[in-house]
C-alpha cells in the first residue's frame, strides 16, 4: 500500500513542483462538449449517459507531465479528461491518455520508478545506475515510453486516440455485465506530424490549433468500447485487450467551445476515473483505485496554492 501523500510528494520531487498546477497534465486547456449516446451504448449499460439525449461534458485537454510549459511538439503524452454532467446531479469523470497502456502495473512500481528518477542533489540529475537497476528489475516501466517513441507527434488534440487504459464493466437493464476497455477515437481520423512539420510548429501550438478547429466545428470523438471475452486480462493497465476484439460505438462526443484561458470550469475538477455513474463498474486494476486519493491531494494542494487552471 502506497501512501497517497508519499506518491504526490514523489511526483513533486521527481517531476518538479509548479505551484497552482496539477501535479500531472499541468499544461492544459478547458473546453466544453456534448455527448450523445447510441443504441449500442443503451444495450450495454443503463448509464444515463447513453440515453440518446445530449449530455453536457466538461473537457480538459492536456500535455503529459508536471511542467505547465512543456513543449507540445514532441512525441509525448496527450490527455483527454472528461466530466459528464448527467441528469439528477450524477457525475461521470475520466482521464484518458494517448497510449493504450500506462507506465506501471501497480502503485508500488510507479512510486519505485519515480524514486529511481529523482534528481541527485549533487548533480541535479537522476543517478544512471539507480535508473538502470530499477528498469532491469521492472522492465514493464519502459513499455509506455516505447509506444510514444513509435508514434508521430499528434497533429492536434483532436487527431489522436485517447485510451481509458483500465477495464470497466457495463451493466444493462437485465443485469448483464460486459467488460471492456474504451478508446475515444477522432471522427476525422488520426493524424501525426512529420519531424519537420513538428519542428516548424514550435513548442506551443496545440491550444490555438484547438480553438481554430473547434470554431470550424471539426473536433469530435467516437466513444468506442472494445469488448472483452472470457479469459481476457482485466486487471492490468499495461496489458491491452487482445487484438481484434469486437468494438462498438457507445456514442459521440463533440467539442463545442474552448475556454479563452486555462481556467474556467476545470479548475475545481480532478477527473477521478473512480467517479462512475450507475451502470458502469470498476475493475480490480490496482492502478485504478490508486488514482483516487492522489488526485484529491493534488487538487487540494493546487487550490491552496491559488490555482489558476
Ligand atoms: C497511481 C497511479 C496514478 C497517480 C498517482 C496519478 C496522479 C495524477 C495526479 C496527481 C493528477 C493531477 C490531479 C489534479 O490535480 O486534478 C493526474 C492527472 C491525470 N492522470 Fe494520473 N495518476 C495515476 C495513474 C494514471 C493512469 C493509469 C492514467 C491513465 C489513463 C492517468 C491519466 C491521467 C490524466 C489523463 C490526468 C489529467 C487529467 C486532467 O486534465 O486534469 N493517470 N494524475
Amino acid at each position: 500500500q502506497v501512501s497517497p501523500v508519499t506518491m504526490v510528494d514523489a511526483f513533486e520531487a521527481t517531476n518538479g513542483k509548479f505551484e497552482g498546477y496539477r501535479r500531472s497534465g499541468a499544461k492544459g486547456v478547458c473546453a466544453t462538449g456534448e455527448f450523445v449516446g447510441s443504441a449500442e451504448g443503451r444495450a450495454l449499460s443503463t448509464a444515463s449517459a447513453f440515453s440518446g439525449r445530449a449530455v453536457p461534458v466538461i473537457v480538459r485537454f492536456s500535455v503529459g507531465g508536471a511542467n505547465p510549459k512543456a513543449a507540445d511538439n514532441t512525441r509525448s503524452q496527450r490527455n483527454l479528461a472528461l466530466q459528464f454532467n448527467l441528469p439528477d446531479g450524477e457525475i461521470w469523470q475520466m482521464g484518458n491518455i494517448s497510449a493504450p497502456i500506462f507506465g506501471a502495473v501497480t502503485p508500488e512500481q510507479m512510486l519505485g520508478r519515480l524514486q529511481s528518477l529523482q534528481p541527485d542533489p549533487a548533480t541535479k540529475a537522476p543517478d544512471p545506475a539507480k535508473v538502470k537497476a530499477y528498469v532491469d528489475a521492472n522492465p514493464e516501466v519502459l513499455l509506455q515510453g516505447r509506444y510514444f517513441a513509435s508514434q508521430p507527434v499528434p497533429a492536434s488534440f483532436g487527431s489522436v486516440n485517447y485510451w481509458g487504459v483500465h477495464a470497466f464493466a457495463f451493466v444493462n437493464a437485465k443485469g448483464e455485465k460486459q467488460w471492456g476497455k474504451w478508446i475515444f477515437e477522432p471522427v476525422g481520423g488520426v493524424r501525426g506530424l512529420s519531424d519537420e512539420e513538428a519542428k516548424a510548429k514550435g513548442p506551443s501550438f496545440l491550444f490555438d490549433d484547438l480553438r481554430e478547429r473547434v470554431k470550424a466545428g471539426g473536433v469530435a470523438f467516437n466513444f468506442n468500447l472494445e469488448l472483452a471475452q472470457p479469459g481476457d486480462k482485466l486487471d492490468s493497465a499495461i496489458v491491452p485487450l487482445p487484438e481484434g476484439r469486437k468494438k462498438v460505438t457507445l456514442g459521440s462526443l463533440k467539442i463545442t467551445a474552448v475556454a479563452p484561458d486555462a481556467g474556467g470550469n476545470c479548475v475545481a475538477i480532478n477527473f477521478d476515473p473512480n467517479r462512475l455513474p450507475k451502470g458502469v463498474e470498476p475493475s480490480a486494476d490496482p492502478m485504478l483505485a490508486a488514482r483516487a486519493a492522489p488526485y484529491a491531494i493534488s487538487l487540494s494542494r493546487r487550490i491552496n496554492e491559488g490555482a489558476k487552471q
